[in-house]
């Protein structure tokens, strides 16, 4: 394991051994369903309220990222970055309330299904100060990669996706975000490759927590679970 193998960042390794999983979390049948134009107007709708209600609870899940960053970190420049996912949140939180309004969608009155419930549940126990920082922002890296992932595919070459959902793949597909989220990977690899074994087997145990969710997630929108 040491020598030959040390070059090779984390984060690559992982999504080599959970290629699977990745792909489940990042070619779902929801997304693909927006990329080849046949997704339900109903799936979408349940997608938006309840990715609203998650991006509030993901908030302050960014705050204490940016308070452990603070406490922690080697590199000044981390806060920067993180402080750029704080502003597009800010920019998110009243896109969601303008998508809401253009679709009919309440944003009042959602209540919040299990696979959401559970998701928030875990962003929240990521919050705790027990929670060291290496492990909140690789957490925070994978979080951010499966929404690039997805929505960068709705756009990419072959992509049959309607106009009026374009805008939405645009948040989180475009450029910006995707440079956005490998510097979050820099970051999180930077960590792990000074970190000893057992936060680096934590980290990748969250990682897999993450992609599970985000399945699940997307599972949720179209009425699966
Ligand atoms: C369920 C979920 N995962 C990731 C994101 C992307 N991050 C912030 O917007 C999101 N909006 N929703």
């Amino acid at each position: 394991m040491e020598g030959a193998k040390k070059d090779i960042p984390m984060i690559k390794k992982w999504l080599n051994q959970h290629h699977q999983l990745y792909t489940a979390a990042t070619r779902h049948p929801f997304t693909l369903s927006i990329r080849d134009g046949s997704v339900q107007l109903s799936a979408f709708k349940r997608w938006l309220g309840q990715d609203y209600i998650f991006v509030r609870a993901f908030v302050p899940f960014v705050a204490s990222l940016l308070l452990k960053a603070w406490k922690e970190s080697d590199d000044d420049s981390d806060i920067e970055v993180i402080l750029g996912g704080v502003a597009a949140l800010n920019d998110e939180i009243s896109w969601f309330k303008r998508e809401a309004s253009k679709w009919n969608v309440s944003l009042s009155n959602i209540v919040p299904q299990k696979a959401n419930l559970e998701y928030c549940r875990f962003l929240e126990s990521l919050m705790s100060d027990d929670v060291e920082y290496t492990i909140a922002v690789t957490a925070f890296w994978a979080i951010e990669a499966v929404y690039q992932e997805s929505y960068a595919h709705c756009l990419a070459d072959g992509s049959k996706t309607s106009e009026e959902l374009k805008e939405t793949c645009q948040r989180w597909g475009n450029d910006d975000f995707g440079r956005y989220c490998g510097s979050l990977q820099d970051i999180a690899n930077r960590r792990l490759e000074k970190s000893p074994e057992d936060i680096i087997s934590k980290a990748e145990a969250i990682v897999i927590r993450v992609l599970e969710y985000e399945v699940e997630f997307w599972s949720m929108s179209r009425g699966e679970n």
